[in-house]
C-alpha cells in the first residue's frame, strides 16, 4: 500500500521521520546511504537513551526475537552502533511491514546520543545490511511488492517540511520533467556515474568518478579536483583544518552535476553557503569526500532535487523542485 509520510527538518543537519515500531513512535532518520533499520533501544545505558524516545522490544505484542542475531555499523563520518535484532510492525506514513528487521541498539556512539533522531531507516540495497548470521531486507525491499510502482521519493526541500513518497511519482511535488541515471547497485548504494561538472557555466571533466544518492548525509561531497576547481571561483576561498570556507559576502556560482549519461543537476550557489563559520567567515555545503572516487550527494543535492528512488533498473530520477 503506498504511502507518504513528511521529513521534518532537525537544525539543518537531517530530516526525521516519524515511525511506528511495534505501535512506538520514533524520529528516525531515513538514509539512502546505508542498509540497516535500527532503534534506540532499552537495552542502551541511561546516558544513551537521554533526549531520545526508545524502543523497548518487551511491550510489543507483535515483537519476536531473531535469537543468537547482531548487528554492528561503521558510518563514514565515524560515527557507529551495534546491539541486537528482531522482528517487527513498522509502519511509515501508510505503508506498513509486517515482519520488518528491527535492530536493537544496545550502543550507539556520541554522535547519536547528541542528534536528534531515534534511530535510522536505512533505504539503500539489502546486500549491505549489517546483520549476521543471515542478512536482513529494508523497509523498501519488504514493501516493494505491496507498492503500486516500485519505487520511493525524497522531497527535502531546504529548511521546510518534506516527504517520503513510497509507491508513486508525486507530480506536485517538482516543476519541469524528470531525468534518470541508470544505477549500479552492486556496491550497494544508488551509484551512477558521475563524470563531468560545472562550475557556473564553465565545464570541467571528472573521469572514471561516479556519485551516490545519500539522504543520510548532510552536505554534497566531492573528489578534491572538483572541489577545489569550485572554490578557485570563490574570492577569499580557504581550504582549512575544518573544510572549505570563504567569506559570507562572496557570491557563490551554480554547481551543475552530470546525473548519468545525461542531464546535469544545478545547485544553485544559494544552496552552497551551509552556515556561518566565525565572524564573517562561511562554510560551504560543498566539501571534500577525503579520497576515492565516490561522490556523496546529500541533502544539499535534495534540497534543489526531487530524488526518485526506482528499483526498475534499477534507476535514480531527479526533478526540480
Ligand atoms: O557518514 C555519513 C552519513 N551517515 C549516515 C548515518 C548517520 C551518520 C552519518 N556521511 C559521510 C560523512 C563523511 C564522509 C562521507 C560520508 O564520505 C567521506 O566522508
Amino acid at each position: 500500500q503506498d504511502g507518504s509520510a513528511p521529513a521534518m527538518p532537525y537544525e539543518g543537519v537531517e530530516y526525521l521521520v516519524s515511525t511506528t515500531v511495534g505501535g512506538q513512535k520514533l524520529n528516525l532518520d531515513f538514509d539512502t546511504g546505508s542498509a540497516d533499520l535500527w532503534v534506540f533501544s532499552s537495552g542502551l545505558s541511561a546516558a544513551s537513551k537521554k533526549g531520545h524516545n526508545v524502543y523497548n522490544s518487551a511491550s510489543s505484542s507483535t515483537y519476536k526475537a531473531l535469537s543468537g542475531y547482531t548487528w554492528s555499523i561503521q558510518y563514514a563520518d565515524g560515527s557507529g552502533a551495534s546491539g541486537t535484532v528482531g522482528t517487527d510492525t513498522v509502519t511509515i506514513g501508510g505503508t506498513s511491514v509486517k515482519a520488518q528487521a528491527v535492530e536493537l541498539a544496545t550502543k550507539v556512539s556520541s554522535q547519536f546520543v547528541s542528534d536528534g533522531s531515534d534511530g535510522l531507516v536505512g533505504l539503500a540495497f539489502s546486500n549491505i545490511n549489517t546483520v549476521r548470521p543471515r542478512s536482513q531486507k529494508t523497509f523498501f525491499d519488504n514493501a516493494n511488492p505491496s507498492l503500486a510502482s516500485p519505487l520511493f521519493a525524497a522531497y527535502l526541500p531546504f529548511n521546510a517540511n518534506g516527504a517520503y513518497d513510497f509507491g508513486y511519482v508525486d507530480a506536485s511535488k517538482y516543476t519541469g520533467s524528470v531525468s534518470y541515471a541508470a544505477v549500479s547497485s552492486s556496491g550497494g548504494f544508488w551509484e551512477y556515474a558521475s563524470t563531468s561538472y560545472k562550475v557556473g557555466s564553465t565545464a570541467h571533466a571528472m573521469s572514471g568518478t561516479t556519485g551516490i544518492a545519500d539522504t543520510g548525509t548532510t552536505l554534497l561531497l566531492m573528489v578534491d579536483s572538483a572541489v577545489s576547481a569550485y572554490y578557485a571561483s570563490v574570492s577569499g576561498a580557504k581550504n582549512t583544518a575544518d573544510g572549505w570556507t570563504f567569506p559570507c559576502a562572496a557570491t557563490l556560482p551554480s554547481l551543475a552535476i552530470r546525473m548519468g549519461s545525461s542531464a546535469y543537476a544545478t545547485i544553485p550557489g544559494s544552496l552552497l553557503n551551509f552556515e556561518t563559520y566565525s565572524g564573517s567567515t562561511c562554510y560551504g555545503a560543498l566539501q571534500s569526500v577525503g579520497g576515492g572516487t565516490q561522490n556523496i550527494y546529500g541533502d544539499v543535492f535534495f534540497n534543489a532535487y526531487y530524488g526518485i528512488f526506482d528499483s526498475t533498473g534499477p534507476r535514480f530520477g531527479f526533478a526540480a523542485i
